[in-house]
């Protein structure tokens, strides 16, 4: 029988308040994170942006005991996967790959041919597909193929997306119904899907399917929910001086408290599992913004986690890649591209196009004025909320 490894993709996190700089430099030396003219300058731009941030998220970090479970949770996830996997016969190994910190993509793939698997389902725990998020692990994995036989000589079957799947789309609509029916008023409450943002022009230029995929994702989580409930849909976490998608979380949130919303669900919808942006921006920040613009009743709905449907979800969504001819990661890394301002190179991800520009004529700039803000401590990045 086929030794069969399933590879689980996910961001990482910091475990501990020290792990905070380099995670977040790993983060930001990445292209598909910020892209840059200049491939030189990607290592020290991280540095300099990783060392100035490390304090601000190390605070976030505190706030919600010290450190990422992000780790913790995937692990769960994997242990789980893997018992429904070989309660349905199929002799499945789950192995966590996280993009920016341990146990890292190299050292998941590393596990995998020590282990002689005979072949790979990639699994991103992403439902929906950003250049940031599954983009980047698909990159990094082609990359790894690349440069080694033995690794591209298995083969592989990338799932892409699966927000429409319909035992997670389920999941969800259990877990916002039961927090639904915890509100004085279930019926009014209005449901608030909160969404990692992405900068826009990763949509608008670089074709990156997420805004997209968020939206009909939450169309159709309230449509398998089968309540009347009015619902908005926001982006949050926004990082840095360019535009994100819109509606920011903040903003949304003031529109609702003015129109007199008194109680809110908000659901996280771009992530799986509890994490910084739920546990620390969501019920700190969020929750803030939403009491002082007058919302009175503000309930979370819970990450996915271990949820038993959702688990189901994902077995099924191996089954069936199983039963399938292998898929390449190149199937979801070429994107159609939208807009093409200057020859671009073979890869085309990224803050590109416009982005190119906007780096190309401000990368110098930029790093000047960035030097010059460590060093007197004020300036615009501060004013901006980057640091
Ligand atoms: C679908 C989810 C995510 C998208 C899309 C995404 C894009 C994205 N993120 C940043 C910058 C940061 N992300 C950080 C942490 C972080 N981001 C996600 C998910 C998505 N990111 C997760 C799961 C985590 C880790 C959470 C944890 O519990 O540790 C951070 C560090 C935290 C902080 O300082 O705020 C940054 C910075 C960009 C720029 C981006 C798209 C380009
Ligand atoms: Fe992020
Ligand atoms: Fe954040």
């Amino acid at each position: 029988m086929a030794r069969i490894g399933v590879l689980l993709l996910n961001l990482g996190g910091p475990e501990r308040i020290q792990d905070v700089g380099p995670f977040l430099y790993n983060l930001f030396a990445d292209p598909e994170i910020i892209r840059l003219p200049l491939p030189q300058l990607q290592k020290p731009l991280a540095w300099l942006i990783s060392s100035l941030r490390a304090g601000r998220s190390q605070k976030a970090y505190r706030s919600i005991g010290g450190g990422s479970p992000l780790r913790r949770i995937t692990d769960q996830q994997a242990k789980v996967l893997q018992s429904e996997l070989r309660q349905r016969g199929i002799e499945a190994t789950t192995y966590v790959a996280m993009r920016y910190w341990h146990p890292f993509t190299e050292s998941a793939v590393g596990d995998i041919k020590a282990d002689e698997i005979d072949e790979v389902v990639v699994l991103p725990l992403y439902p929906q597909f950003s250049i940031s998020t599954s983009g980047s692990s698909f990159r990094l994995l082609d990359r790894l193929r690349q440069d080694d036989p033995a690794f591209a000589r298995l083969p592989l079957r990338a799932i892409g997306s699966w927000y429409e799947h319909p035992r997670y789309l389920q999941a969800m609509a259990e877990l916002i119904s039961s927090t639904l029916d915890q509100a004085n008023a279930p019926d009014k409450a209005h449901v608030f899907f909160s969404a990692h943002g992405v900068p826009k022009s990763y949509v608008e230029e670089a074709g990156d399917p997420y805004q997209e995929q968020i939206e009909r994702c939450a169309s159709l989580i309230m449509d398998t929910m089968q309540r009347e409930n009015a619902y908005t849909l926001a982006y949050q976490s926004r990082v840095g001086p360019v535009e994100w998608l819109q509606p920011y979380t903040e903003d949304a949130l003031q529109g609702l408290g003015e129109a007199g919303v008194k109680e809110l669900v908000v659901v996280p919808i771009s992530f799986v599992s509890e994490h910084i942006e739920t546990l620390e921006e969501i019920d700190i920040e969020y929750r803030h913004i939403a009491t002082e613009v007058g919302i009175e009743n503000f309930l979370r709905v819970p990450a996915l986690g271990t949820h038993p449907t959702f688990i189901h979800a994902l077995a099924d969504l191996v089954e069936s890649s199983l039963a399938k001819e292998p898929v390449e990661l190149a199937t979801f890394t070429q994107l159609p591209q939208k807009t093409k301002l200057y020859p671009q190179e073979k890869w085309e991800w990224g803050w590109n196009n416009s982005s190119e520009v906007w780096n190309g004529r401000l990368a110098m700039v930029g790093f000047l004025a960035i030097l010059l803000e460590v060093l007197s401590g004020h300036g615009p990045l501060h004013a901006l909320g980057l640091l």
